[in-house]
């Protein structure tokens, strides 16, 4: 069976290999010159992990074809995946822009019957949108079914995730549609909820909320953890125990970032707003995450008394490790928020400046090694848990460094060692406890 992919970014690139995987044959549309022109010889044009072979196996198979025509996308196959982005507009709603440019670019190339998937992330409601924007393309009067098929692939893990996922969703106002596209999936051995179109675009905000929230609620207990003395860590693997509760997504720090939580909270809470629905716990998850840039950097402040004339050295720059993804990661903020109040910023990522030279970030010092960025530094700030951040020589930091700080946005370094070397070390949470210290 034939299946067509528009828009091949972190989402839209997994999925033709996750269904070149499962057996059919994939042609994906990318707009986009340098990103096609990358796909087509083989290269990932961001980095994710185990992508990359696979990419190339099924390019040499002829079981994935990339190009950028629409058209040839759409006369491949009748099942049309949509993987295009849906950034945040300023008042928090969804930027519907290019799933109305695919939708009518599908109308109008359209010339028999269609099942068209949206998998991006979108507003309940939009199925109508797409299905008014087709139609209105459409030369003549042409059957179309619309299907919501929600992604929850996690950066960095992003393959493993579309290749065991934990439930498909699936929503349709058809159930012959839904069949159909039940059916690609029919040698996965999870469960498969099949559903009406809100109900499922509904299940993917829900989870994204729920775990931003589970994140927020930690981050704040960690506040408690701080004016008490307690450990978060034990409060968190002692809270996690609960079977009702689960161990997940309770990692306190610096809060959540990237290209979902965001935005998708954003749009939800968005969507309320438009019904008169106020998402107290969702707000608060929000306003919790946007302080906890402030709680790091009020601790800064004070341990170096204002940072006028005060160099900072950030390690982790893209949100989360193993990606190279920067979209609205915590390190930018902190970042602003450091230069905003005076001081200068030195930075070191393993990925992103080799991945994106073309990023600027003005007023600061990239640097080129580990070492280059703590040299003469005031505060050694690790805000994405790289793995080579655990392997440092903190004998050598402590001898290149000007003032002796780690914060840790994290709380993944070695407390206890950085505190008996004379480091003032401060995670969130973390004065005492026996498990981790
Ligand atoms: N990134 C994730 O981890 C993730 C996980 C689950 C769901 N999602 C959702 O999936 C959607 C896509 O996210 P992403 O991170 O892959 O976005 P992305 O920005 O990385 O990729 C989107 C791609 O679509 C291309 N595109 C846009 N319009 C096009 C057109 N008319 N024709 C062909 N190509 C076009 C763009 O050039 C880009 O390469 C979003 O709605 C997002 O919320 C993302
Ligand atoms: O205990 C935790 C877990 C995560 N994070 C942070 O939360 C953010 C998001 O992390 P993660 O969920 O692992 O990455 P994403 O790739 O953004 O994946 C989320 O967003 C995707 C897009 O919607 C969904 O598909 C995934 O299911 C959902 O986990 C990152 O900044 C993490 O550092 C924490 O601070 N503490």
């Amino acid at each position: 069976m034939n299946i067509s992919v528009i828009g091949c970014g972190y989402v839209g690139t997994t999925t033709a290999l996750m269904f070149c995987e499962l057996g059919y044959q994939v042609v994906a549309v990318e707009k986009d010159s340098k990103k096609l022109a990358m796909l087509q010889q083989g290269k990932l044009p961001f980095h994710e992990p185990g992508i990359d072979s696979l990419l190339i196996k099924h390019l040499h198979r002829g079981s994935l074809v990339f190009t950028g025509d629409i058209e040839e996308g759409i006369a491949h196959s009748k099942i049309i995946y949509i993987t295009v982005g849906t950034p945040s507009l300023p008042d928090g709603s969804s930027d519907l822009s290019f799933i109305e440019e695919v939708s009518r670019q599908i109308g109008a190339a359209q010339n028999d019957y269609k099942a068209v998937v949206i998998k991006s992330t979108v507003p309940l409601g939009t199925v109508d949108k797409v299905r008014e924007w087709i139609g209105k393309a459409q030369k003549r009067p042409l059957p179309v079914d619309l299907v919501v098929n929600p992604e929850f692939l996690r950066e960095g893990s992003a393959l493993y995730d579309t290749m065991h996922p934990d439930r498909i969703v699936i929503g349709s106002d058809n159930p012959e549609a839904a069949e159909t596209v039940k059916q690609l999936f029919h040698s996965m051995s999870c469960p498969i909820i099949v559903t009406d179109c809100n109900t499922a675009q509904l299940i993917k905000y829900t989870a994204n909320a729920f775990l931003a929230t589970k994140i927020s609620f930690i981050n704040e207990i960690g506040r408690v953890c701080d004016a008490y003395g307690a450990n978060i860590e034990e409060v968190a693997s002692g809270v996690g125990l609960d079977h009702r509760i689960g161990p997940h997504f309770l990692r306190a720090g610096i809060g959540w970032g990237g290209s979902c939580f965001p935005k998708d909270i954003a749009a939800l809470i968005n969507m309320g707003n438009n019904n008169g629905i106020n998402l107290l716990i969702v707000q608060s998850a929000q306003q919790v995450n946007q302080d906890q840039i402030g709680y790091f950097i009020d601790r800064l402040e004070g341990e170096l008394h204002g940072l006028n004339n005060k160099t900072v050295s950030i390690y982790g720059i893209s949100f989360k490790p193993e990606t190279d993804d920067i979209r609205e990661s915590p390190a930018l903020k902190v970042i602003a928020e450091v230069q905003r109040r005076g001081g200068t910023v030195a930075a070191y990522d393993p990925m992103v400046f080799d991945k994106h030279p073309e990023l600027k970030l003005p007023g600061v010092r990239v640097a080129r090694n580990m070492e280059d960025a703590w040299k003469g530094s005031d505060c050694f700030f690790l805000i994405t848990e790289w793995d080579q951040f655990s392997k440092i020589d903190w004998g050598q930091v402590m001898q290149e460094m000007r003032t002796p700080l780690v914060l840790d946005g994290r709380n993944v370094l070695d407390a206890r060692k950085l505190r008996s070397l004379g480091f003032r070390y401060y995670g969130i949470g973390r004065k005492t406890g026996i498990i981790h210290e």
